[in-house]
């Protein structure tokens, strides 16, 4: 039997978890004034994340698009349901072949790196199943297409003389982007492939900047809203198309705080990709490229 296994960042389950799911990220146990920040977004956004709902919609959804002969399951790299746990559930069932489908738009180590990783540590433990871990969402054409299905919709009502769009992704502390860490490049190449089509002013940006010291990459989106607002550009159409779901850095970071500081501006914040149905037959076209 054959199983595909979504494989995504991770959030707390519950408020009490976001110290120790801080801690799993970070490698360290991060000071109380800091989680108390943090969790003050959780309760800013109903107290819980819809990351893990989201996910299991999605692997519903694939499940569906791919037919009969396959178990379809997530697993989280930094909070349970864990990777090494749901393999070996899916080992008892008498799984022999595992695709791992990364839930992430870019390659980075601290996500796809870390999760490929943690699979290829499993494999002394089962060596009689075979693992495949997919290169990922970016070049994946559906993938784009899901993208440009929703801003057409959203720029619908909008002109290019005052009126723009903004593609977003994580920021990630430069030294974490260790050498040949693809994440920026592929940001860029799917910003660019969508941005030139449309004949609207586009521009990348990074956000959710954490609390580390150090650079982080830049433009920060503050920063891009200000200059395209000092261009006359009164509508600006947010694409996170670095996230494939909704969470926190969506539902708060997007959503609540940057519309908060810019209530100015016209921020139309679109849909993370969740259950697009181009994202589902994009999520299979990774599972029939692994079958070769
Ligand atoms: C690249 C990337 C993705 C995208 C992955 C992908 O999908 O491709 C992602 C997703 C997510 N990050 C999440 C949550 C958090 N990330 C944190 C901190 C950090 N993330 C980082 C990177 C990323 N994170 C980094 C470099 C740090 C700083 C570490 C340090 O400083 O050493 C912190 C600590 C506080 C803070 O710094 O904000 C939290 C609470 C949640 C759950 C949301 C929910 O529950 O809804 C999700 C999906
Ligand atoms: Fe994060």
């Amino acid at each position: 039997m054959k199983a595909v296994v979504l494989v995504a960042f991770g959030c707390p389950d519950s408020l009490e978890n976001i110290g120790p799911f801080m801690s799993k990220i970070m490698g360290k146990i991060p000071p109380p004034p800091v989680v108390a920040a943090v969790r003050g977004r959780y309760e800013r956004i109903g107290g819980k994340s819809p990351l893990t709902e989201i996910t299991q919609k999605q692997a519903k959804a694939l499940k569906v698009e791919l037919g009969e002969g396959y178990l379809v399951d997530f697993a989280y790299q930094y909070w349970s349901p864990e990777i090494p746990e749901v393999v070996s559930k899916l080992v008892l069932k008498g799984v022999k072949v595992i695709y791992f489908l990364p839930m992430s738009s870019f390659n980075s180590s601290v996500s796809t790196g870390a999760y490929q990783k943690t699979i290829k540590s499993l494999e002394n433990r089962f060596p009689t199943v075979k693992f495949f871990f997919s290169g990922g969402l970016a070049y994946e054409p559906l993938f784009i297409e899901a993208h440009r299905d929703l801003l057409q919709k959203a720029l619908k009502t909008y002109s290019p003389e005052d009126s723009g769009i903004i593609f977003t992704a994580h920021s990630l502390p430069k030294n974490a982007i260790e050498k040949g860490d693809p994440y920026f490049d592929e940001f860029l190449t799917a910003a660019k492939k969508l941005g030139s089509s449309f004949p609207f002013p586009w521009a990348y940006a990074f956000q959710s900047k954490g609390k580390s010291q150090g650079e982080w990459l830049s433009p920060g989106v503050e920063e891009v809203i200000a200059e395209f607002t000092t261009k006359g550009i009164k509508n600006i159409v947010i694409d996170p198309i670095g996230f494939v779901a909704d969470h926190v850095e969506t539902l708060y970071d997007l959503d609540i705080e940057l519309k908060e500081k810019f209530s100015d501006v016209n921020i139309k914040r679109l849909s993370a990709l969740n259950t697009h149905p181009y994202f589902i037959k994009a999520l299979k076209q990774l599972v029939l490229k692994l079958e070769g």
